[in-house]
């Protein structure tokens, strides 16, 4: 890797064009030889922009493709680190687990093709000394006028190449494949850490990273391809540290001492100039995110804004988010000029230098002509390698930001969930005053968690049952309930009504153990009976409550349709393989279609594929009405059979037929249920209400029986 870039100052070509240059028209043999010897495509070029054509430096400011969520829309949450200590914890705690933790079989192939790789890097090393020698002798025969020393030399440089290339194209296939793996393993970790606890949701607007996906796709991307191609960039610089040292050390003395020096001058010059570029980099990220984010989202919502006609807004909206990452861009296009002047200044002094050292003791006859030549061969390498800084400031910019945006990744998954309410509070609304107001206020959300216990379903058939629960908001910012207590037995129907925002939803969340800030305690039974999928006994719905044991399918009202086939939509969260034949036959998943009034669905697709229609793979949510996922929600809901199911107005866009036979399938399947709605209809299909108040800050509910409450009261209260 980085042996490109790191040629890219060498001695005897052009600095920026790799063209000779009259000065250096001596080495020039042994630059085309080093050109050869190391491929352009390299690893430090893929990942400097190889596939753009451009330096890494300029990559933040690429389009990345990234179906980025946007999660904070209150501006950058989080600022860039320019702490190095903080950048290198961080990435050595993204870097270190592929490494070491895992033991198994992957992992230690993993490790014997690093090893490889190293050994290749020092190799393709290796063949750098080799033609430093050949360069030397092939000029000392051609100055000298030897004809046949300098035909033969220039056999035995001809007959090196074919041996040596290799070298580099294995070295740059086993990294690219190591990196492919890496970034496999490290996707999927985190993919499992994200839905774990249901992160993914908390994340969610909560204001603590922003476009998590982008982070899981393309920053693994870049951190692992620059992570492996910096770590041989640094092996390959301190192995050619190392031999050229030697080298130029035996040639001259103080030619070192003057590189040195130069070295640590460039360094610090450009670490001064380039400064800015980690933070501009890590802006750059978030906006093309943002900006992208825009674009997939009239994507999905593309009917809506078509009926409102709201292109021009959309349009402008676009604009704006765009010219907020060009104006980004542009300050990192600014600052990478003025690190440019500096560089290319930089690198044209390279190609002088080591000749006006030198070409004292040649005019004095110390040293043979093909000796300047090795010398600045020798100067090239060994200040591409001190000066790493200088020529890949950019890039490390751009890394430096990666690893900022993966580190605060990693620690909010990894957080507590009142770490992640802090956090949130702390970032909404952004700056110093509303971190204060924050820390003054985190005692409210710090109030207490909700307790949720689970248990079996008990002789007095208790299915759920929720006590004294006091629910705020997760931000601990607002008040929902107060001391509200509701029970479900087997064979139960509640409906919870109130105005709208009084709460209902949010009672639901809490349930779900979604929502937990707050005091209360959420009881669980289940039933002992064989899970309706897994048939092993231990409960089936994951997405249920908090826990993992509990026997709750919940409807939302827009119901959510998966990518997959009709039979994935619904045996849904679980897939085909956890089906159990005698339980989910095509016939019996025919029937429940039939059930919920879909059954022309099933014929549709059976005619538009032309095979079983369980196996039919459509765009659900675009070519099915709103009552039509409702339906099929509900055909998944009696698929999965659960003790409870709570309905979350999840028949609002049913005509009232099918709302009714929707409810009395519920009962046919000894479904018992807790719904919530605002719709008259639904007053008939319950047994008890429970009504939630809030007026003039104080919290009530009332538990009645559905048959007390009459339709005007039920109407004024809902
Ligand atoms: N993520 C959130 N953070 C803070 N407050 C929220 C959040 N989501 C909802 N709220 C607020 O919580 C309150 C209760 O919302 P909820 O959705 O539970 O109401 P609801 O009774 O179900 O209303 P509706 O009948 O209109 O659906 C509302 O005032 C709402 O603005």
């Amino acid at each position: 890797m980085g042996a490109d870039l790191r040629r890219r100052p060498g001695a005897g070509r052009d600095a920026t064009r790799g063209t000779s240059t009259a000065s250096s028209r001596a080495p020039r043999g042994v630059a085309a030889s080093r050109v050869k010897a190391r491929p352009s495509g390299s690893r430090a070029d893929r990942i400097l922009g190889r596939r753009t054509g451009r330096p890494l430096g300029r990559r933040p400011f690429t389009t990345r493709a990234s179906g980025a969520r946007e999660e904070g829309v209150h501006g950058i949450q989080e600022a860039a680190s320019a702490d190095v200590s903080v950048i290198y914890k961080r990435f050595i705690k993204l870097a270190s687990p592929y490494w070491t933790k895992e033991k198994n079989e992957d992992a230690r192939q993993a490790q014997i093709m690093l090893a490889g790789v190293f050994a290749l890097t020092l190799g393709c090393t290796g063949v750098s000394v080799l033609f430093n020698f050949l360069g030397r002798d092939f000029y000392n025969a051609l100055a000298e006028k030897n004809v046949d020393g300098f035909w033969h030399q220039m056999q035995v440089y001809l007959a090196t190449i074919p041996c040596v290339i290799p070298v580099f194209v294995f070295r740059d296939f086993f990294s690219s494949k190591l990196q492919l793996q890496w970034r496999k393993w490290m996707t999927q970790n985190l993919t499992r850490e994200y839905f774990d606890g249901r992160r993914y949701y908390q994340l969610q607007g909560e204001g603590v990273v922003d476009n998590p996906d982008q982070r899981l796709s393309a920053d693994v991307n870049a951190f692992t391809d620059t992570a492996l191609g910096f770590s041989l960039t640094i092996l390959n610089c301190v192995v050619d540290l190392v031999s050229f040292s030697n080298i130029l050390y035996s040639i001259y003395p103080p030619l070192f001492g003057v590189l040195i020096v130069y070295a640590i001058g460039g360094t610090v010059i450009s670490l001064q100039i380039g400064k800015p570029l980690v933070e501009i980099n890590f802006k750059q990220e978030k906006t093309e995110a943002d900006f992208r984010y825009s674009l997939i989202r009239i994507r999905d919502n593309a009917e809506s804004i078509a009926f409102f006609r709201g292109e021009r807004k959309e349009v402008e909206m676009l604009d704006s988010r765009l010219q907020v990452a060009l104006d980004n861009a542009l300050r990192g296009i600014l600052k990478s000029r003025d690190l440019s002047f500096f560089q290319s200044f930089y690198k044209y002094i390279i190609q002088l230098l080591p000749a006006a050292v030198i070409a004292p003791l040649f005019f004095r006859g110390e040293i043979e002509f093909g000796v300047i030549n090795q010398s600045a061969s020798a100067f090239s390498h060994i200040l591409t390698d001190v000066s790493l800084v200088v020529f890949q400031f950019e890039s490390l910019a751009g890394f430096s930001a990666t690893i900022d945006r993966l580190g605060q990744f990693v620690e909010a998954l990894e957080a507590k969930d009142e770490e992640l309410v802090e956090a949130a509070r702390a970032n909404v609304g952004g700056g110093a005053e509303a971190k204060m107001k924050a820390e003054a206020e985190a005692p409210v959300a710090k109030k207490g968690s909700i307790r949720y216990e689970t248990g079996e379903v008990s002789a007095e058939g208790d299915i759920l049952s929720v006590e004294d629960l006091s629910l705020r908001t997760p931000d601990g910012e607002s008040k929902l309930t107060e001391h509200l207590n509701l029970s479900v037995q087997r064979g139960d129907s509640l409906l919870v009504i109130g105005r709208s925002g009084v709460g209902k939803t949010s009672v639901l969340r809490a349930i779900a153990g979604l929502w937990n800030v707050g005091e209360g305690t959420v009881r669980n039974f289940h039933s002992k009976a064989p899970s309706p999928v897994n048939g092993n006994g231990s409960s089936a719905n994951p997405e249920s409550n908090g826990g993992e044991d509990y026997d709750i399918f919940f409807l939302p009202q827009r119901p959510y349709m998966v990518l997959g086939t009709l039979r994935d939509q619904l045996l849904y969260p679980f897939d085909s393989l956890e089906a159990t034949p005698s339980r989910h036959s095509d016939d019996f998943l025919s029937e429940v279609l039939n059930h919920v009034l879909l059954g022309d669905l099933l014929e549709r697709c059976e005619a538009e594929t032309g095979s079983c229609g369980l196996d039919a793979n459509m765009d659900w949510s675009s070519c099915l009405s709103l009552g039509e996922q409702q339906r099929l929600a509900f055909a998944r809901l009696l698929v999965n059979r659960p003790n409870l199911a709570i309905l979350d107005e999840s028949t609002s866009a049913l005509d009232v037929q099918s709302e009714e036979r929707m409810y009395s399938l519920l009962g046919t399947f000894g479904i018992s249920y807790l719904s919530v709605g605002h719709r008259p209809t639904l007053l008939k299909y319950h047994k008890k209400v429970l009504q939630l108040k809030r007026e003039a800050g104080e919290y009530s509910a009332a538990l009645m029986e559905a048959s007390e409450m009459d339709m005007e009261t039920y109407l004024l209260s809902s």
